[in-house]
């Protein structure tokens, strides 16, 4: 699903991560693996504080494993717990338990401290639209997911997913709006798919992302489209018009239709694993 933001929703979404905070312990925070700054919403770090905090670098089958090692070592010197997983098929999904006991590994130490025993560390999933929450949590909690249901003394509504003896997670992930200020983001996330495709201009994104692939991932384009990459950025996608698009009335190329496919198959990884960002 997308989502267009408008402050109302900004205003919402934010009064309900902080309602939904004050009941767990951990933070586990998704970020796309091919944009990890991008994707990462501005106010988590003020609503997560005194928090413990974890982040997936999720779909991190898409995003080049390079640049996947670079942002873990990246995130790790900033001060956080990192596991990179794929949500869709569950590899990495095994590390975040361990991942989830060393980042409360303190508040477990002092629940030990005080006498109390196998109370579980309460989690919560956030991230921005579509960076695939809902998939991670139905991955994650399996076929464990046995709903713990409404539990006494905790805000009405809310149910509890336990995964483990240890550990109990929200069932209903925290969504984050993205940064829109820079429009380096935006390009990102619209890249990504992550906004309204009604309201991009997919020729000039496709081109971005062109002159972005011809600089850095020299030879995707060619491997995938059979185009030469040496010309001008409108020609190597006037290339993959030719080879892809079909003709319009006239003879004339469909730029607008290659432009569709081209950032439909980055999206889906048919360019092979490109990351946009590095740390
Ligand atoms: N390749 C790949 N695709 C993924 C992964 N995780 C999720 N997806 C896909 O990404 C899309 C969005 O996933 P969702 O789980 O709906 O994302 P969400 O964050 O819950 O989205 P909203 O409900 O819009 O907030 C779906 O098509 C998923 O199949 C992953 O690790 N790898």
């Amino acid at each position: 699903m997308n989502y267009q933001w408008y402050p109302g929703h900004m205003t919402k979404a934010k009064r309900m991560m902080q309602e939904d905070i004050k009941l767990i312990d951990l933070v586990i925070e998704l970020v796309d693996a091919r944009v990890p700054l991008s994707s990462r919403n501005p106010d988590i770090d003020e609503l997560g504080k005194n928090k413990a905090r974890l982040i997936l670098l999720n779909k991190a089958d898409l995003a080049s494993d390079e640049c996947n090692a670079l942002w873990m070592a990246y995130f790790k010197t900033k001060g956080y717990f990192t596991v990179k997983v794929n949500s869709r098929n569950g590899s990495g999904i095994k590390a975040v338990e361990g991942a989830i006991q060393e980042a409360c590994k303190e508040k477990i130490e002092r629940d030990r401290r005080r006498g109390i025993k196998n109370r579980p560390v309460r989690a919560m999933v956030v991230g921005i639209p579509n960076v695939g929450k809902s998939t991670f949590i139905n991955t994650f909690a399996g076929k464990a997911c046995a709903k713990t249901g409404n539990k006494p003394g905790v805000t009405k509504g809310k149910q509890w997913i336990r995964l483990n003896k240890n550990t109990e997670l929200l069932d209903t992930p925290g969504i984050l709006w993205p940064k829109f200020e820079d429009q380096t983001v935006g390009l990102h996330l619209a890249m990504i798919g992550s906004i309204r495709d009604e309201i991009l201009n997919v020729d000039e994104l496709a081109l971005e992302l062109i002159k972005f692939l011809k600089e850095h991932y020299q030879g995707c384009l060619e491997e995938r489209y059979g185009c030469s990459e040496s010309g001008d950025v409108v020609s190597v996608l006037g290339e993959i018009a030719e080879s892809r698009a079909g003709r319009l009335k006239g003879n004339e190329l469909d730029y607008t239709k290659a432009a569709a496919i081209l950032i439909d198959d980055f999206r889906i990884g048919r360019l092979g694993k490109i990351t946009l960002e590095f740390p």
